[in-house]
This record gives structure tokens, C-alpha cells and sequence, in this order.
């Protein structure tokens, strides 16, 4: 089978580069073109712009940063809406708004293509090792070609509905985790301080009712002051964000995600946005000395 690919961050690396490991013939395109060279390394093409993919394959996969990343990609001049066309498929595997997976799902079908919105849970661990949890949404027909990819791809693919399901659910998940982490992190702090080892803290969280493969394997490097970006700290404010935004939507008040939001743009304005988004744990730190 052969898949473009566009984007090729933490995420689009990771999932391409599989994707090429089993088998399929894979065309990238990255805004920063010198990132497709490990790709080609491996067997990829390269398209010189989202078009050029477009035009040459059937199905396009983006992973992008943010919705202004998904719409310029599809938008913009040399754009995926330059070459699509009825008989092309393209999934945004993005974190994104339920609005812009809309905006994107009306251009690409008012041109005859076929759209699906596909973000993901996991992170780069799990994008290596084909273990995300693939969240679909929009054309079923897409859904089914992409199957083969999706299963190297991921453990898991739910079909959600409409436009905007999938964009909806991972939202409310990484809300969840966003605000996980903040309470993970003051939990970590307040031990420290209150004279306990942090890392006893650690393994009595693991064995206990709450334990989960977040505490476990970001913890440790917490505690060595250890970010290597897996989830970027920039991404996850976003996510928090887009959240607080369909909370806005609903009538949901989520006072918890509120000051997890207030945390995470704290931690961006100490200049840690391109860290992993467990460095919130940092915001903490700043209040050492003061009584
Ligand atoms: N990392 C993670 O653990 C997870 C991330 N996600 C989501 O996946 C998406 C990608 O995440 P990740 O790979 O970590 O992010 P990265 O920051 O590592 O990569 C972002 C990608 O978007 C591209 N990009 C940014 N702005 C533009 C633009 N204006 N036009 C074209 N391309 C652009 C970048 O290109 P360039 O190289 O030129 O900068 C890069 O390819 C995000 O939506 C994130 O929320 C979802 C699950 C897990
Ligand atoms: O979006 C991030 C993740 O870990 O999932």
C-alpha cells in the first residue's frame, strides 16, 4: 500500500518510519524539508509540497502541530486542496479543534475528496512501537481503507461517528492527562517538602488504586529534572486550551483543567514550552524559598 505522509515532528517521524518498516511505500513532506532525509534513509520519497503528495497517492496522512499547522497545510498556496480530488482519501492525524477538523472536512469534500480526522493516544513510545489508540472520525469508506495502516500504527482504532467525535474525545482525554499531571506534580512536591522521599511516593502510587503508565514512566526523570521532549509542553497547553474551549461550548465548568491550563502557560512562559509537558513540575520549583 502506499500513503503520503505530511509532518514529520516527534509524532510524523515515528509513524512513517514504522509504517515504511512494514512494508508500505511511503511519500513525506515536511515544512522544514531537511527532516525527510532519515525517511529517505529508510526508503521514503519526498514530495516538495503537500500537493505534489496528494497528487501521487491515495491516501494522505498529515500529523501537524496545532490547527493553524492543519489548515495552512490544506489552505494555503501548494496545498493539499491544490491536488485533491475524487478517488483520494486524507486523514489529519493532528490534535486539533472540532471547528478546524470542520472547516478542514468542507474544503477536502467540496473538491470530491474523502476526509477522516484520526488523532491519536500515545506518545512517541507508542508511535514507534505501532501502540497508539487511533480515534476516528468522518468517512467510514476512508476508514476501512486506512485499516492496514492503522493497524501497524496502532493497539487500537475507534470509529467515533461524525466530524468533530474524534477531535471531541481526544480533547477530553488529554484534558484529563493534563490535569493528571498537575496534581501528579504537586503530589511529588508536597512530599518533598513535607520531609517524605518523592520516590517512596512512586512506588506507592504504583501499587495503589490510582497507578497507571503515566506516573511510572515520566516520574523518574521528574525527579532527575529530566524533560527530553516526548509530548511537548507547547502541545499540551493546546490541547488543555481547545478543552477549556468545548467546556465554553457545553456549559461544562472544569475548574480542575482551568488552573492545569494556568499551569502549563506559567510553565511556556518560563521558557519551557518545547520540554515534555511533565516539566509543569517545574512551575512548583519557582516557590521554593518563599515562605
Ligand atoms: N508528541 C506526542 O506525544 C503526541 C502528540 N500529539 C499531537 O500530534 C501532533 C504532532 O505532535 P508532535 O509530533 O509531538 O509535534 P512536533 O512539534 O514534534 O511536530 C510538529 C510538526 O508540525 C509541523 N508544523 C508546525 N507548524 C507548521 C506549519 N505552519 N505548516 C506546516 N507544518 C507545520 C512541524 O514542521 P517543522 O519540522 O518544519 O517545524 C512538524 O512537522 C500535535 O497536534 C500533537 O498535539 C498527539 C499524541 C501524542
Ligand atoms: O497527546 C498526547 C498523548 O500522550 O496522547
Amino acid at each position: 500500500m502506499e500513503v503520503g505522509f505530511l509532518g514529520l515532528g516527534i509524532m510524523g517521524k515515528a509513524m512513517s518510519m514504522n509504517l515504511l518498516k512494514n512494508g508500505f511505500k511511503v511519500t513525506v513532506w515536511n515544512r522544514t524539508l531537511s527532516k525527510c532525509n532519515e525517511l529517505v534513509a529508510h526508503g521514503a520519497s519526498i514530495g516538495k509540497t503537500p500537493a505534489e503528495v496528494i497528487n501521487k497517492c491515495t491516501i494522505t496522512i498529515a500529523m501537524l502541530s496545532d490547527p493553524a499547522a492543519a489548515l495552512s497545510v490544506v489552505l494555503d498556496k501548494d496545498g493539499v486542496l491544490e491536488q485533491i480530488c475524487g478517488g483520494k482519501g486524507y486523514i489529519d492525524m493532528s490534535t486539533v479543534d472540532p471547528e478546524t477538523s470542520c472547516k478542514i472536512n468542507e474544503a477536502i469534500t467540496s473538491k470530491g475528496g474523502r476526509f477522516l480526522e484520526a488523532p491519536v493516544s500515545g506518545s512517541k513510545q507508542p508511535a514507534e512501537t505501532g501502540q497508539l489508540v487511533i480515534l476516528a472520525a468522518g468517512d467510514k469508506a476512508l476508514y476501512e481503507a486506512a485499516i492496514p495502516a492503522f493497524d501497524i500504527l496502532g493497539k487500537k482504532s475507534f470509529f467515533l461517528g461524525q466530524v468533530g467525535n474524534g477531535a471531541k474525545m481526544k480533547l477530553v482525554v488529554n484534558m484529563i492527562m493534563g490535569s493528571m499531571m498537575n496534581a501528579f506534580s504537586e503530589g511529588l512536591t508536597l512530599a518533598d517538602r513535607s520531609g517524605l522521599n518523592p520516590h517512596d511516593l512512586l512506588d506507592v502510587l504504583d501499587l495503589g488504586a490510582i497507578a497507571n503508565p503515566m506516573f511510572k514512566g515520566k516520574g523518574p526523570a521528574m525527579l532527575q529534572n529530566n524533560y527530553s521532549p516526548a509530548f511537548p509542553l507547547k502541545h499540551q497547553q493546546k490541547d488543555m486550551r481547545l478543552a477549556l474551549a468545548l467546556g465554553d461550548e457545553n456549559s461544562v465548568p472544569m475548574p480542575v483543567a482551568a488552573a492545569s491550563n494556568e499551569a502549563f502557560k506559567k510553565a511556556r512562559s518560563m521558557g519551557l514550552g518545547d520540554m515534555d509537558f511533565s516539566a509543569v513540575f517545574e512551575t512548583l520549583k519557582v516557590l521554593k524559598h518563599s515562605s
